[in-house]
């Protein structure tokens, strides 16, 4: 999995350094390339050898979810997603598109070989979920297959491109901590390409990166259903409602954190998430329980990966 983050990274840096004038110095507009980066990891984690088409289909979700998130004015108003609108039109078209290019994805996969990618974990899970999910029926399958390769790029491109811009912020603010991290980084890799031994040992990125999700955490929201009534505290929730515990509010809580909880400092994860705060479970930039981000230790990995080699090769403000 690591080669797989050097060989995008590389690319993306490669495409940098020839940004640099004579001077040494380039001024870089990062997010949009750290978030063609985090689909580039994701479509040669899921679809292996077939990236570059995992790449097309990505690309065409990427639009929808463009085209979806300007729909805000519908959330609530039951009925208007049916309405051909051009706008609704639009995303119709798109989602039969990318239901089609994954299937077809995934009919070469079935008659090639056995990659070990996430596309195959979902292909086998979709083989062994069997009858107690009603995935029997071929078209019941291939919604499974189609639902969950959607999903991982719905939960994991975002989210991991904000954290890597948000992680090179803070870094670009806080000199003494770029430089501290840095000290690290070459300390321990200093001939270029970090493995994921490497990426272990590096405990001043590692805190750096959990401050990041602690103050900006991309996933804002943890949402469950209450399966009975019951009761948090005086709260009563009946059964059936959803509820919304928000993420930023808890990791910035004051009696939770201490003081300074609004503040970077990530010297306060220099003893693991219980020596950080009151209650660890309040910490929860990938969700809590059954349900927990399952893309989280490719995320951490993928975060370090990102710091640690821009680190390595320049200085920033
Ligand atoms: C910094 C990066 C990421 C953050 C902050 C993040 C955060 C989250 C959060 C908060 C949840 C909800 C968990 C819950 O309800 O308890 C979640 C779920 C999920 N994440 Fe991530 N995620 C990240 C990266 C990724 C990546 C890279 C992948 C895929 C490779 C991924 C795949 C998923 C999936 C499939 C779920 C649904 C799990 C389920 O419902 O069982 N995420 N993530």
């Amino acid at each position: 999995m690591v080669s797989l983050m050097v060989d995008s990274t590389t690319s993306m840096l490669s495409s940098w350094e020839s940004l640099i004038d004579g001077r040494g110095v380039a001024d870089i507009r990062v997010d949009d390339d750290l978030r063609s980066l985090s689909a580039d990891i994701i479509s040669r984690a899921c679809f292996g050898s077939n990236y570059s088409k995992g790449r097309q289909i990505f690309s065409k979700i990427r639009t929808l979810q463009v085209i979806l998130s300007k729909g805000g004015l519908h959330i609530g108003l039951p009925g208007l997603i049916y309405i051909p609108t051009k706008s609704n039109r639009e995303i119709w078209r798109l989602e039969k598109e990318i239901d089609s290019m994954i299937l077809k994805v995934v009919k070469e996969r079935i008659e090639t070989t056995q990659e070990k990618d996430l596309l195959q974990m979902i292909l086998d899970a979709a083989k062994t979920y069997g009858d107690e999910d009603k995935l029997s029926t071929n078209v019941a399958a291939d919604r499974f297959i189609i639902d969950n390769c959607k999903t991982i790029y719905f939960a994991g491109h975002e989210t991991t491109a904000t954290a890597a811009s948000m992680a090179l912020v803070l870094l670009a603010a806080y000199l003494d901590w770029q430089a501290r991290a840095r000290a690290e980084v070459l300390e321990t890799c200093s001939d270029g390409v970090p493995d994921a031994d490497m990426l272990r040992r590096m405990k001043m990125l590692t805190m750096v990166v959990q401050e990041t999700l602690r103050l900006y955490p991309p996933g804002t929201f943890v949402v469950r259903e209450a399966l009975q009534d019951m009761k948090i505290r005086d709260l009563v929730i009946p059964r059936g409602v959803s509820f919304w515990v928000p993420i930023p509010v808890l990791h910035q809580d004051p009696e939770l954190w201490g003081p300074d909880a609004h503040q970077f400092n990530p010297e306060r994860f220099s003893h693991g998430t219980a020596g950080a705060c009151k209650n660890p479970q309040a910490y929860m930039p990938f969700g809590v329980g059954p349900r927990v981000c399952v893309g989280q230790h490719l995320a951490m990995i993928e975060l370090k990966l990102i710091s640690e080699w821009i680190l390595q090769i320049a200085s920033f403000s």
